[in-house]
């Protein structure tokens, strides 16, 4: 129970297929000895009164990650839905598994927020040029305009709610059948407010394999906490 006797739930949606990075389940692929969802896990639970994650069918819970598990979905939304209906928390804290670095100080700023307005996110500014390409795919030429990106936020996670507004929301978006990718998003197209909270450039999304490489080089050196009084970085401004 957390002040003011609130229960608060870490949900980690960890059922992927890891597709793009191509090594099986992602979030029991290992960095430096330890698996992504573990290394979530672990950053979660000392802020949290329970930890639930969503598992593919079939897969159980490393040793090491102290949680109760549940069977998720074909989808991350479905994957988060399951998970929401097996917690009775007054608050959530939703976070992806694929996401192993993650600082205290933003799990408590995101906790704090979503108390306080009842949904809020990690995000950081975007820094690069915004544009849409053509035909051809990801390779393609540039076409039309260039969306201009003063005041755009790139999304992480964890992402809080209190949860009977986050349920609301999945069921809403089930029975329209709306799919969103992230939590937020169900929130705003009820109308609901989401705070935006400074993220932090190490809670990038490992997604390709470029991305496991960038975390295998972090991984001593967040391992050895040489950051661990460190505030955020590299939050920015809008
Ligand atoms: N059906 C799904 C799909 C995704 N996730 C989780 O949602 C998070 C973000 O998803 P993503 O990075 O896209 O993971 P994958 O779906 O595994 O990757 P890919 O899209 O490349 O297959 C991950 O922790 C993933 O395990 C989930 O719980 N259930
Ligand atoms: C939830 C998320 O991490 C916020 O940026 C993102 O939307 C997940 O996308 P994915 O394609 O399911 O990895």
């Amino acid at each position: 129970m957390r002040p003011g006797g609130v229960r608060v739930a870490a949900l980690i949606p960890a059922a992927g297929s890891g597709t793009r990075l191509g090594l099986g389940p992602k979030a029991f692929v290992e960095v430096a000895g330890r698996s992504l969802l573990g290394r979530s896990a672990a950053a979660l639970a000392p802020h949290v009164d329970e930890v639930l994650v969503a598992l593919p069918a079939g897969l159980d819970l490393p040793e090491d990650v102290p949680a109760r598990a549940v069977t998720g979905g074909d989808t991350r939304q479905a994957s988060v839905r399951a998970l929401l209906r097996a917690t009775r928390a007054d608050v959530v804290l939703v976070h992806d598994a694929a996401r192993p670095f993650l600082p205290g100080a933003v799990v408590g700023a995101v906790i704090a927020a979503a108390r306080e307005v009842g949904a809020a996110t990690a995000a950081l500014p975007v820094a690069d040029t915004l544009v849409r390409a053509g035909p051809g795919g990801d390779c393609g030429t540039l076409w039309g305009t260039l969306t201009p990106r003063e005041g755009l936020w790139a999304v992480q996670t964890p992402q809080g709610f209190r949860r009977d507004l986050l349920l609301a929301a999945h069921e809403a978006a089930l029975t329209d059948g709306f799919a969103a990718t992230d939590d937020a998003g169900l929130i705003a197209r009820t109308g609901g407010a989401v705070r935006l909270v400074p993220g932090d450039a190490r809670l990038f999304k490992v997604t390709t394999p470029g991305d496991l490489a960038l975390a295998q080089a972090l991984a001593p050196v967040w391992d050895a906490q040489v950051w661990e009084t460190d505030p955020v970085w590299d939050a920015g401004g809008a």
